[in-house]
């Protein structure tokens, strides 16, 4: 399979510190893909490497070649917008490369459906800086998604938004992969909601791949035990499929108690 995204052999080191190595794994287009794993085990990095900002060893390529900006949609973990510009001005930047001394009526309206269906229209004249943690995250999810990239890398777009909120931005994805076939790779911390939400996972731990496919089949008690280090059932809803629940840290020696000077 060459459509799609292919990591073969791939590795990212800071200096001499090796944070991945030997990442083996394919995803078919027209899916959303959650990329999971604990704090620090590199999945900023990973996508910071697919997005051609980070040097990597080995090849990714999408669709049978490099990632070509062109196609590509990326929205970094700490996204921000310091300049005093509107709302639509920010989503219209999604579309810079085309964006002449005027903005056409069809682009416009593009930028006012997405911000609409974020349920965030009215938000449109408003200063970018003005704007909530969550809200200025949906507005940067709308400027990639003008875009209308065939790869839509996303690193925790849904870590500011409260649950109405997340449902929304997934029905949004879900859509969009349906109508364009295009393929977004999102790394997100709930586990649930990746469970509910994605196609499929790609489980980092540290130093590598812990293992890539069907939640359930990568995603279990031992997996978690030895990944996150943590005791987990995995219970199965007949409506939403796998359901983790956290049970306790598995115990490394005893927690020092924190004391607090009275
Ligand atoms: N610019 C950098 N220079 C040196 N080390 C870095 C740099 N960026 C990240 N790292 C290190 O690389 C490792 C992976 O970081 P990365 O941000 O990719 O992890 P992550 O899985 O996205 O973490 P989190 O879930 O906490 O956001 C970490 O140990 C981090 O300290």
């Amino acid at each position: 399979m060459s459509e799609g995204l292919i990591f073969d052999r791939v590795g990212v080191q800071f200096g001499s510190r090796i944070v991945l190595s030997d990442v083996e794994a394919q995803f078919a287009p027209g899916q959303i893909i959650g990329l999971v794993g604990p704090n620090g085990c590199g999945k900023s990095s990973l996508l910071g490497a697919v997005a051609g900002l980070l040097s990597h060893r080995g090849e990714i390529t999408f669709n049978g070649r490099g990632v070509d900006a062109q196609n590509l949609g990326y929205m970094p973990q700490h996204s921000q917008i310091r300049a005093s510009l509107s709302v639509l001005e920010v989503v219209l930047l999604g579309r810079h490369e085309q964006l002449g001394w005027r903005v056409s009526a069809d682009v416009l309206e593009a930028a006012y459906g997405i911000l609409g269906s974020f349920g965030i229209e009215d938000l449109a004249s408003r200063p970018i800086h003005a704007l909530s943690g969550g809200q200025q995250q949906l507005v940067l999810l709308a400027q990639r998604l003008l875009r209308a990239p065939r790869l839509l890398l996303l690193d925790e777009a849904t870590s500011a938004l409260d649950l109405a909120h997340q449902l929304r931005v997934f029905e949004i994805l879900r859509a969009y992969v349906e109508r364009t076939g295009a393929l977004v790779m999102i790394a997100i911390h709930d586990l649930n909601l990746a469970a509910r939400h994605a196609d499929g996972i790609m489980l980092l731990r540290n130093g590598g791949l812990a293992g890539s496919g069907r939640f359930d089949d990568v995603v279990t008690p031992q997996v978690l035990r030895s990944v996150y280090g943590v005791e987990a059932e995995v219970l199965t809803s007949c409506r939403t499929g796998s359901v983790i629940v956290p049970l306790a840290r598995v115990r490394e020696g005893s927690v020092a108690p924190i004391r607090l000077s009275p």
